[in-house]
């Protein structure tokens, strides 16, 4: 589904990815783990077409994305850092704005139902702007979800969210793995990552380290691997 071959960025003089290659499989949710400035958003950010690689190649579904951005950019659902919402506009003008942008169908529909499942029904008609960062994290979630794509590219996405919003969120990628969705999620929280996905992905220096299958949400294999990988970064 998702498959990098030997992806390289430099900014300048500075080397930020060193050689990733990756291959994921249509629904598997993998974390991406690893020390601060390791890479990780750069990688997602490459995968999302964001931006370009200095070298090397993405692939989705055997599609070089370069050659079929418009395509590759729909079948993808990508959280940012920022939210990318307009925070004069309401929960529900926010997501029919970009569900609209995204050709969804039923889109007042479908945007209620997403704003009721990350539990901000009461909200409907109050601007984003007044909104707590949890809050507004929980609009975004909604947003990179609207179109529902076959991918989702997460930054972080349990950050500044209370733990009802946890259970939310999780809950949501599980639904959507269910339903065969693939998930990227780059990530500090091991516990998180553990009780989620299926597959750890560590990245140090701009290259992966180690990469890892996960059963029955060991946490503690994630801790015992990342110690050992990351001594002397963290
Ligand atoms: N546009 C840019 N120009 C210069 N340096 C950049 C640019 N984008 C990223 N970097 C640098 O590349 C390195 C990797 O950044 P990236 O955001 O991918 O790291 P990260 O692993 O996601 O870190 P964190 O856990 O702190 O979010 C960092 O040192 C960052 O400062």
């Amino acid at each position: 589904m998702i498959q990098t071959k030997q992806l390289i960025k430099r900014v300048g003089d500075k080397v930020i990815l060193r050689g990733v290659n990756l291959s994921i499989k249509e629904g598997q949710t993998v974390a991406i783990l690893g020390p601060n400035g390791a890479g990780k958003s750069t990688i997602l950010k490459v995968i999302a077409t964001l931006i370009k690689p200095s070298s090397g190649e993405v692939l989705i579904n055997n599609k070089e994305i370069k050659k079929h951005a418009l395509e590759v950019k729909s079948l993808i659902g990508y959280l940012p850092h920022a939210s990318l919402l307009y925070d004069h506009f309401t929960p529900l003008e926010n997501l029919i704005l970009f569900g609209k942008l995204y050709g969804v169908k039923d889109v007042e529909k479908r945007a209620k139902e997403l704003i009721e499942k990350v539990g901000l029904s009461f909200f409907l008609h109050e601007p984003v702007k007044s909104f707590s960062r949890g809050m507004i994290q929980r609009v975004a979630i909604a947003r990179a979800i609207v179109h529902e794509p076959r991918i989702i590219l997460l930054d972080e996405p349990h950050t500044g969210l209370d733990q009802q919003a946890i259970v939310i969120l999780n809950k949501v990628i599980l639904e959507m793995k269910a339903q065969g969705t693939t998930t990227v999620m780059v990530t500090h929280d091991f516990k998180q990552a553990a009780e989620i996905c299926d597959r750890i992905i560590i990245v140090k220096n701009g290259k992966i380290v180690d990469d890892f299958m996960l059963e029955n949400n060991n946490l503690d294999l994630v801790f015992d691997k990342y110690a050992l990988l990351t001594e002397g970064v963290v």
